[in-house]
């Protein structure tokens, strides 16, 4: 692929807009809001993909003359998702200037086939590929390779985060590892963060945005709308644009030129990777230890035995086996989970002296 040669705007590339299109007044004024604060790159959604029905799902075609009229008073970019063949077409008739294919589009290649036999002969619009919903990063790589063969050469990933099951503080949990993977094959590639879509509220933006500065990301996509209570979706994670330009100026984004004489030390690329690897790995153990002190409240209130031998012996069974799979060394694992295990008796032991 072909890369980050095409784009040559600030660090980092800030793209900013509502959720969703809503009224004209709506848009003319939050674009208003949004180039008042020196941002030149707008993102709203015409069409958008609900988890369940009866839900807004945007305003469609009717958003085309409001975007166009905001372009002609303000000058801005307009970057729009598309999902089909029929949006493709929609958008370029009118002249939208950046098109994202979105997570739930980037899961289903015959969807993402469709999108880029529509940009066939087009090529000089850029197309910006959200991560898939799950965490598989061939198939986000796959999207970006059906997007570039149909010859668009200005192409980008967005890291948006991964829908889960689990309980977790993110609206969709970000898995920083599976964005630096792709980061580490394609290091040319343009990487931009949707701080909105990970967090899915707002008083978590600013670390998840910062974690991108740290990580070298090339920009960021969030959303921001003039009265972000009443948006149609998505309202509790956006900004307006007064506080979208306030959270910005607290990001801490490193020089130009030590960032880049540092990228050429490999070895300091690497180990700030480990570093945020280090870090999810401890956000996991304490997690870990979080559901050990449920079960060691449970049993203290059963009054049940804090070393249960047959669990244990299950644990240090599979786990080594687990370990295997993912290529770690099963002798580590074993000596990792007995260590482990001591731990949770030690905080057991706790809740019972309690
Ligand atoms: C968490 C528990 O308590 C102890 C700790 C275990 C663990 O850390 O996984 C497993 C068995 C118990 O010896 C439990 O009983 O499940």
């Amino acid at each position: 692929m072909e890369l980050k040669s095409w784009y040559a705007e600030e660090k980092p590339w800030i793209i900013a807009g509502p959720c969703s299109a809503e009224t004209e007044d709506q848009m003319m004024e939050t674009v208003e809001g949004l180039v008042k604060q020196g941002f030149s790159t707008i993102r709203a959604g015409v069409w958008k993909p609900r988890t369940r029905p009866n839900s807004f799902e945007g305003v469609g075609e009717k958003a085309f003359p409001w975007i166009k009229q905001a372009k002609e008073v303000f000058k801005v970019k307009f970057a729009i998702e598309v999902a089909s063949a029929r949006h493709v077409e929609l958008a370029l008739q009118n002249d939208i200037d950046i098109l994202w294919v979105g997570a739930r589009t980037t899961v289903n290649p015959f969807n993402v086939q469709e999108i880029a036999d529509a940009l066939k002969g087009v090529k000089d619009k850029p197309v910006l590929v959200k991560n898939p919903v799950n965490p598989d990063l061939n198939l986000w790589i796959g999207a970006l390779e059906r997007i570039h063969q149909a010859g668009i050469q200005k192409i980008g990933a967005i890291h948006r985060g991964f829908s889960t099951y689990q309980e977790s503080i993110y609206r969709n949990i970000p898995l920083w590892q599976i964005p630096l993977d792709l980061k580490s094959r394609y290091p040319e590639l343009l990487l931009i963060c949707d701080p909105s879509h990970i967090a899915g509220k707002r008083d978590l933006l600013f670390e998840i945005a910062q974690k991108a500065m740290n990580l070298r990301y090339d920009g960021l996509i969030i959303e921001s709308h003039r009265s972000p209570d009443e948006a149609w979706s998505d309202a509790a994670q956006q900004l307006t644009p007064a506080n979208l330009k306030l959270m910005l100026d607290k990001l801490q984004i490193r020089d130009l030129t030590i960032a880049s004489a540092k990228l050429q030390n490999k070895l300091d690329q690497i180990r700030d990777e480990i570093d945020e690897t280090d870090k999810e790995l401890l956000e996991v153990l304490a997690r870990r230890f979080e559901l050990v002190k449920k079960v060691g409240n449970y049993k203290k209130e059963k009054n049940v035995a804090i070393f249960q031998l047959e669990r244990w012996n299950a644990i240090l069974k599979n786990r080594p086996e687990w370990g295997e799979k993912l290529q770690l060394n099963p002798d580590f694992v074993k000596t990792l989970y007995q260590s482990v295990h001591d731990e949770s008796i030690r905080i057991q032991t706790d809740i019972y002296n309690e």
